[in-house]
């Protein structure tokens, strides 16, 4: 079952999520100023229709002609026309935009999650890499695709009136300060609270994703175990976290709505008082009082909206943070090389190594394996083995010592180089739902057709003519020792210099694993092996044979060498065999 002693992966600062907001804002540069131009031209046509009217009202009050009453209508009728037209091409525009913007996030996501370093993605656990695969990327897609376009539709169109109203009468238009403090109140007791209520609501819903995936992948030893109630339990606390992170934003959005619907009514009244005794003054035409009693009105619609929307966009942001999260770790991992590997020469100097979780579990091993050696690491369980195969391949560095092949250090080799240079295979293969000739590109983009057969052909994979036939999923099911060939096809297509085999044939039933076993030999040949070796077996036929025992290396040498020297080695195979030394 999967632990969740997990480290989640970060979430990016305010800082760097500014900076990549407008980035890919500004990768569509053009597009971007084309919707805003058209959304300013859209809000001045909107201004136009309750200017006209106010003239309207000033004309009908000085009894002037029929005609210019005419005129003012038909203007007001082409200026409505005109803001409908332009406020659709205007969306229509801006939605474009956000599609482009949105495709480019989505992709990036994906290309971000596969440089991911292999334990950096292990430690967060699959809850928190779904979540924001499945919840955040389309969140974030959202803001730039509805959310965003509408807040600056807002800001604009708002910005517009109220230069209207300031235009009409610079007095009245001072009414609309009136809502401020109370907006701004509110404003600032919510912004100060919603980033960390929406981030903690996001990491509670990764958290019970990952309880549930968790009890969901290993039902079997649940049941097995008699550890259905602890697994229940489990799911209901991290519910139960997710449950009152929800009632806490819910919380925030209901005080932070009633303020602001509280402070909608105040201008308009003013507008309307003050016009009032400002007409009777003599100071304002009935027009002008009547101009900015409309647009006090209506620039509270998106003002309104735009509130309404801070929420939405607290959201939408929270979700950016947390996908830009994903990239921050790209640019900290990136390794650079120093050199290329001379060979396959594989080198471990006093490597000590802990899990972020545990306690130390190598202490100073130092082995050398020659270029072109075929070694077996035995030991007796939790001893370290397949430690050893995860710092030899560079999904792990050890805290101290060195770990090298052909004289570089592998933590230094950039992820697509070190591919090249070293493979573990493990019995875990996941074919793709693709087909063949994808799943074999995959290690090698540019192999031709002939490439791909010939590699089929050395590891026996007979069944396998038709490079277009389609893999995985609902279409050709393979049995273990198929995708087993496929995944040893990859490794003559990537042609590493340097192959570690962790449990490879470990699942397989005994004919498959002979078979499986030939088809290795032919993969192997020329190449610097490591072999984890869980059944003896497999150890006697290799080189040399290291025992790890309690994460030390305690004995080296060849099978013959190590059962004469009557050590760890011999104990195990005897006991292996059943007899006694
Ligand atoms: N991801 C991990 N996080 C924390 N501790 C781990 C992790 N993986 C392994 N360990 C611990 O490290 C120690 C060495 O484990 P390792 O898997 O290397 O042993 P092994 O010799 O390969 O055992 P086996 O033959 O059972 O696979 C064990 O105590 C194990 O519990």
């Amino acid at each position: 079952m999967t632990t969740e002693l997990h480290t989640e992966l970060p979430v990016a600062e305010p800082d760097r999520v500014r900076r990549a907001f407008v980035a890919l804002l500004l990768s569509e540069r053009t597009r971007v100023g084309i919707a805003v131009a058209l959304r300013v031209a859209a809000a001045g046509a909107s201004t136009a229709a309750p200017l006209l009217m106010g003239r309207m009202i000033d004309t009908l009050v000085a009894g002037e002609g029929v005609g210019d009453i005419d005129a003012l209508a038909t203007g007001m009728a082409a200026a409505i026309a005109a803001a409908v037209a332009l406020t659709w091409l205007a969306s229509f525009t801006a939605n474009r935009v956000g599609e482009h913007l949105s495709a480019r996030l989505r992709e990036r996501f994906v290309e971000q999650c596969l440089r991911l370093p292999l334990h950096t993605a292990e430690q967060a656990g699959a809850g928190d890499l779904m979540t924001r695969a499945s919840v955040d990327v389309p969140q974030s897609g959202n803001l730039i695709r509805d959310a965003l376009p509408k807040a600056a539709v807002a800001i604009l169109t708002a910005l517009v009136y109220i230069g209207a109203m300031v235009w009409v009468n610079a007095v009245l238009a001072i009414c609309m300060l009136l809502a401020v403090p109370l907006i701004a109140i509110g404003a600032r007791w919510y912004l100060n609270r919603a980033r960390a209520g929406y981030l903690t609501q996001a990491r509670a819903e990764s958290r019970s994703g990952e309880a549930l995936t968790a009890t969901a992948e290993g039902a079997r030893t649940a049941e097995l175990y008699r550890l259905e109630q602890d697994r229940i339990a489990h799911g209901d606390t991290t519910i139960a976290v997710h449950w009152a992170a929800n009632r806490y934003t819910l919380y925030l959005r209901s005080i932070y709505f009633l303020t602001l619907e509280s402070s909608y009514v105040l201008p308009a009244s003013a507008v309307l008082v003050l016009g009032g005794a400002m007409y009777f003054n003599g100071m304002v035409s009935l027009g002008e009082v009547a101009t900015c009693a409309v647009l006090s009105r209506q620039v509270m619609t998106p003002l309104n909206f735009l509130l309404m929307m801070v929420e939405w966009l607290q959201r939408g942001f929270a979700s950016f943070a947390r996908v830009e999260g994903v990239a921050a770790i790209d640019t900290e991992d990136e390794a650079t090389a120093e050199a290329t590997p001379i060979d396959g020469t594989v080198e471990l100097r006093s490597v000590h190594f802990a899990y972020p979780t545990g306690p130390e579990v190598l202490h100073g091993v130092d082995l050398k394996i020659p270029a072109g050696e075929r070694l077996a690491v035995v030991g007796p369980s939790g001893a370290g083995k397949s430690t050893i195969a995860r710092l030899v391949s560079g999904i792990d560095a050890p805290q101290q010592g060195r770990m090298t092949i052909g004289g570089v250090d592998v933590a230094s080799l950039p992820l697509g180089d070190r591919r090249g240079h070293v493979t573990l295979v493990t019995q875990e293969h996941h074919v793709f739902t693709a087909a063949l000739r994808d799943n074999l590109t995959l290690a090698k983009p540019d192999a031709t057709d002939t490439e791909l057969a010939a590699a089929l052909a050395t590891v026996g994979a007979t069944w396998a003519d038709d490079l277009d036939a389609e893999l995985g999923g609902t279409a050709q099911e393979l049995d273990p020792a198929a995708a087993q060939q496929i995944a040893l096809a990859r490794i003559v297509l990537a042609d590493p210099d340097v192959v570690i085999l962790d449990e490879a044939t470990a699942m397989l039933d005994p004919r498959a694993a002979r078979d499986t076993e030939r088809a290795l030999a032919a993969v192997l040949k020329g190449r610097t092996v490591i072999g984890i070796a869980h059944r003896l077996h497999t150890a006697h036929d290799a080189d040399r044979i290291a025992v790890i025992e309690d994460g030390g290396l305690a004995e080296l040498g060849s099978h013959d060498d190590l059962l004469r020297a009557n050590g760890p080695y011999a104990r195990l195979w005897n006991t292996w065999h059943g007899t006694s030394v």
